[in-house]
């Protein structure tokens, strides 16, 4: 944003009339939210982010609302068009954590923006936490203040918003946890910045939705015959551990993968006989059966993970997968096996499309031992260094699933609900994931459609959802996207 900020000032728009914007633009919401001549308190921070709450302040009372003012610092310090800001407004200018603020009707947060670079301590965490103690509704600017705008992350207090207004663009703390539950709704105004511009600096990071890949989404031609629509392999777990296996492959299914077929352990083919109809069933005695099966080059993807076992076994068969370049999907134990030896899968996936979609906590087991992978606060970050550490695409799922590639795009899913949070949810997404793979969608694409289509599911679905309700409800998702 720094840069899309200094290359709109290089183009002709002065630093304050783009701050004029944003001010602008937060006066305008605070209006509708507020009535009529009511009370407005602004309390305004030592940056950039401050200049805007002038600036909506001296607004604010031109249009008759009674608009009280408090500065974290003093006015004298005050630099940049900040200072320019600060001069259009003659009220009184109090300090920010004395603000009357269980008076107002509306409280603007212009206390810091993208410029935080520690956490909130002494004054600035007292103005924070009266502010929410207030319990008025709050109108952030830009970021709820207290919110690392690359992270997400709460630096000691931040403000719970009611309302956010954003310039340009969203910034990666509006999409990821926790810092998108302080938001509150996001309105992104238009300030003036190119979308160019946004393109050129922002280009390879998305929030997660439709426009990124229903142009690669498969749509059968009247032509097609089964095996053009491609044929899954899901392992499943030995005897007792075979629902997950038929959770992912009756999600492949759904999601059109023409053929599905699930890999048994010889002692389990009774159990899963039992419980499949259209998706077929093959005896795979660990990876030497994996390594017989894959023979047939018309199994063209694969899921391995759900249920099959944190041992060596699951290690050999992800190594036969991985040589046998199939479109692989590697979830739960086949992650968890590689506990301690992450260095193995150094640069493992670079020859054949790979998704790895692990939680916050598998993420952890997997990459024990590599900080430079652990360490990033923010989960993009993290999705990003071990996609490119790995060579395969990284889902790290949750409430803000992360999507990253090893070319750096990145996308971050926001269509989520906690009913997802269901055992056997997460084995269905792989299904979904490797079925779009198995019908020719790239990896990236397949992982963030997948993600997205998981999430609408679950959404669609609500209330007492689980896991078996989620692959049935994906055709009404389908049917929507592909109109
Ligand atoms: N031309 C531009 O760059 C524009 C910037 N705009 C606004 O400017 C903001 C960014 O401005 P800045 O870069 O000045 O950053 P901020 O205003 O977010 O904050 C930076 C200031 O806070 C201080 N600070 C940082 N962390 C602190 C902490 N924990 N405790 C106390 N003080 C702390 C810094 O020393 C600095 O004085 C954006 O969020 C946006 O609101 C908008 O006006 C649009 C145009
Ligand atoms: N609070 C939440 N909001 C949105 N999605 C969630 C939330 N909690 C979990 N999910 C999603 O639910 C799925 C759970 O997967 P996972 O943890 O692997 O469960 P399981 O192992 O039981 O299948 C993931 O897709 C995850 O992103
Ligand atoms: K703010």
């Amino acid at each position: 944003m720094k840069q899309a900020d200094r290359e709109a000032i290089e183009s002709g728009i002065p630093g304050l009339e783009l701050m004029r914007r944003a001010g602008r633009a937060v006066a305008d919401l605070a209006e509708k939210l507020a009535s009529a001549g009511g009370k407005i308190v602004v309390a305004a921070g030592p940056g950039q982010n401050g200049g805007d709450g002038f600036v909506a302040a001296a607004l604010l009372a031109e249009r008759s609302y009674q608009v009280s003012l408090g500065l974290l610092g003093s006015s004298d310090r005050l630099t940049g068009d900040a200072a320019e800001a600060a001069k259009g407004w003659i009220g009184e200018v109090g300090r920010a954590e004395d603000l009357r603020f269980y008076e107002a009707d509306i409280v603007i947060d212009a206390l810091f923006g993208t410029g935080l670079t520690r956490d909130l301590e002494a004054r600035a965490r007292i103005a924070v936490e009266r502010m929410n103690a207030s319990g008025r509704p709050i109108l952030a600017v830009d970021l709820p203040s207290g919110i690392d705008g690359e992270t997400g992350e709460v630096r000691g207090v931040a403000v719970k918003a009611a309302r956010t207004v954003t310039f340009a663009a969203r910034k990666p703390c509006h999409l990821l946890m926790p810092g998108r539950a302080y938001c509150g709704p996001v309105e992104v105004a238009d300030i003036g910045i190119s979308r160019k511009t946004l393109e050129a600096r922002g280009g390879a990071l998305f929030a997660n939705g439709s426009a990124l890949w229903t142009h690669v989404l498969p749509r059968p031609g009247l032509s097609s015959h089964k095996y053009e629509r491609g044929h899954t392999l899901v392992a499943s777990g030995g005897a007792t551990r075979t629902g997950a296996a038929r959770l992912a492959a009756r999600a492949a299914l759904r999601i059109g993968s023409g053929l599905v077929t699930v890999a048994s352990p010889p002692e389990a083919l009774g159990v899963n006989a039992a419980h499949l109809t259209a998706i077929m069933l093959r005896g795979c005695d660990g990876p030497e059966g994996l390594n017989t099966i894959l023979q047939d080059p018309r199994f063209n993807a694969l899921v391995l993970g759900p249920a099959l076992g944190i041992h060596a076994g699951t290690r050999a068969m992800v190594a036969v997968a991985v040589h046998a370049r199939r479109s692989l999907v590697l979830d739960a134990d086949a992650l968890t096996s590689f506990e301690g030896l992450a260095s193995e899968l150094h640069g493992a996936f670079r020859h054949a499309p790979t998704v790895l979609t692990p939680h916050d906590g598998e993420f952890s087991r997997l990459f024990k031992g590599h900080p430079d992978l652990l360490d990033p606060a923010s989960k993009l970050e993290r999705a990003r260094r071990a996609a490119a550490f790995t060579g395969a695409v990284l889902v790290i799922k949750g409430a803000d699933t992360v999507v990253a590639a090893p070319d750096g795009r990145a996308g971050i899913n926001e269509n989520g609900t906690p009913y997802l949070a269901t055992a056997g949810s997460g084995d269905t997404l792989c299904g979904l994931i490797a079925g779009l793979m198995a019908q020719g969608v790239p990896a990236f694409e397949a992982a963030c459609a997948g993600v997205w289509i998981h999430a609408e599911a679950g959404a669609s679905f609500g209330p007492g959802l689980i896991a078996e309700d989620l692959a049935e409800a994906v055709p009404g998702v389908l049917r929507e996207l592909l109109r």
